[in-house]
């Protein structure tokens, strides 16, 4: 199944609303199953990670209901006997998870599509190791391996190299208030996606835990968590293509409800397109970006945005001048290898765009229509838009794979031309 994503006929005028963070939402459902006493969480994501997300809390024991407001997430339960976990492509539930299963007495699968399997998480699974956790295939490099509970863990000092991906040392960082002794972590290579550790200390203090940090030491006291509230905001990221759309057509978009504070990656898209010549204003009434239908070309070190870089790699494609995007080697153990799909597909519709060893070379080139294969990747899907705004024919393959974090992307998007 193939969209044939819309071109743009005139200037946009619109105002949009994206879901809820993913990032928030799953960190939520984590420290909520962590908490004393029931959270609701107002406002989640419901998309595939999400529920994946909501499945594996269940299988240890944390049960979770719909309510009129949000979701009711109860506390974890010591448990017994085997369950399986399912991963799906979810990073946030493939690292984040292992560790709650230390603090339960069941064993625990983990496994998820073919695509995780190729994920890293040996570093995680070694620290975890270290701090007294019982991993058949410990030693593994990604999925599947066995986390054998055996009613808690210790915790204490680790060293890990969460160069591969942040969410290892957010893994342990959510986990370690309910570690009888907490966790210090010292950091032995620089994690990419900066933002996303600082959502996880502001999102554990919230919680009640006492998270502190010097330079690359992190020590997370053991704490009793509780907080019977929390509001997810909307997700930034999923808000790129929208925010950068109006770059490339002229005319304006406004996404609602875009926070004033946040820690967000997606927050930084504000600077960008500011630097990329559009007008941007925050207020009352969310972000509105304007933009001129002119782009000049940029380099840009994405390390700390990783998660961007699809989309704003479909927007450069449209620039009078090359880019260079630098920084994200470690996207190569993404959704899919991200350097490499973004190469093979903008370079099959006739765009000119080389990989390095760290991101990607792009010069500008006329795009022609074809199909733009997704690789399972809903950012994929999101870039695929991006091009079709300015390129008739995009065919974009496996379109509902972008319901991994945006089930309803392909309305809002229609929606957004249609106003
Ligand atoms: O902690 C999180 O919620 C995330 C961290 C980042 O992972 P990496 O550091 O592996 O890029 C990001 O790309 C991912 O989409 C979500
Ligand atoms: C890298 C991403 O996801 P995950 O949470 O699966 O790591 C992403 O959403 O771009």
């Amino acid at each position: 199944m193939t969209w044939t994503a819309p071109v743009a006929e005139g200037k946009l005028d619109a105002a949009v609303r994206v879901p809820g963070s993913k990032s928030i939402t799953n960190r939520a459902y984590v420290l909520a199953a962590l908490s004393a006493g029931p959270t609701l969480v107002r406002d989640p994501l419901d998309s595939r990670d999400a529920r994946l997300m909501l499945g594996a809390l269940d299988r240890l024991g944390a049960a979770s209901e719909q309510t009129a407001d949000g979701v009711r997430v109860q506390p974890l339960t010591q448990g017994e006997g085997e369950v399986s976990i399912a991963l799906g492509n979810a990073g946030t539930v493939a690292r984040f998870t292992p560790a709650l299963a230390t603090l339960g007495s069941r064993t625990v699968h983990f496994d998820g599509d073919e695509a995780i399997r190729r994920r890293p998480i040996g570093p995680l699974l070694g620290a975890l190791t270290a701090l007294g956790a019982d991993i058949a295939d410990g030693g593994r490099a990604a999925p599947p391996f066995t986390v054998r509970g055996h009613g808690g863990l210790a915790g204490g000092a680790v060293e890990i190299d969460s160069s591969a991906s942040s969410q290892f040392l957010s893994a342990l960082l959510l986990a370690a208030p309910a570690f009888t002794e907490g966790v210090t972590v010292r950091l032995t290579g620089t994690p990419p996606s900066e933002p996303h550790i600082a959502m996880t200390l502001d999102m554990l203090r919230r919680f009640g835990a006492a998270p502190e940090r010097h330079l690359d030491e992190f020590h997370v006291p053991p704490a009793t968590l509780a907080l019977a509230d929390y509001t997810v905001e909307p997700d930034l990221s999923s808000a790129a293509p929208f925010v950068v759309a109006p770059l490339l057509t002229g005319g304006a978009v406004r996404v609602e409800g875009w926070p004033t504070e946040t820690t967000q990656p997606g927050d930084w898209l504000r600077s960008l397109v500011r630097e990329l010549g559009a007008e941007v204003r925050l207020d009352a009434a969310g972000l509105t970006v304007a933009g001129t239908g002119r782009l000049p070309g940029v380099t840009l070190d994405l390390h700390e945005v990783g998660e961007l870089t699809p989309v704003i790699a479909a927007l450069l494609c449209f620039a009078d001048g090359p880019s260079v995007i630098s920084g994200v080697a470690h996207l190569r153990g993404h959704e899919t290898d991200r350097l490499a799909a973004l190469a093979t597909e903008l370079g099959a519709l006739g765009g000119d765009v080389s990989e390095t060893a760290d991101g990607l070379r792009i010069r500008p080139a006329p795009l022609h229509g074809g199909v733009f294969h997704t690789y399972d990747d809903h950012r994929l899907v999101m870039a695929g838009a991006v091009l079709g705004l300015r390129v008739p024919g995009i065919e974009v393959e496996n379109p509902a794979t972008v319901g991994k974090t945006f089930p309803g992307f392909v309305e809002a998007w229609h929606s957004m031309l249609a106003a």
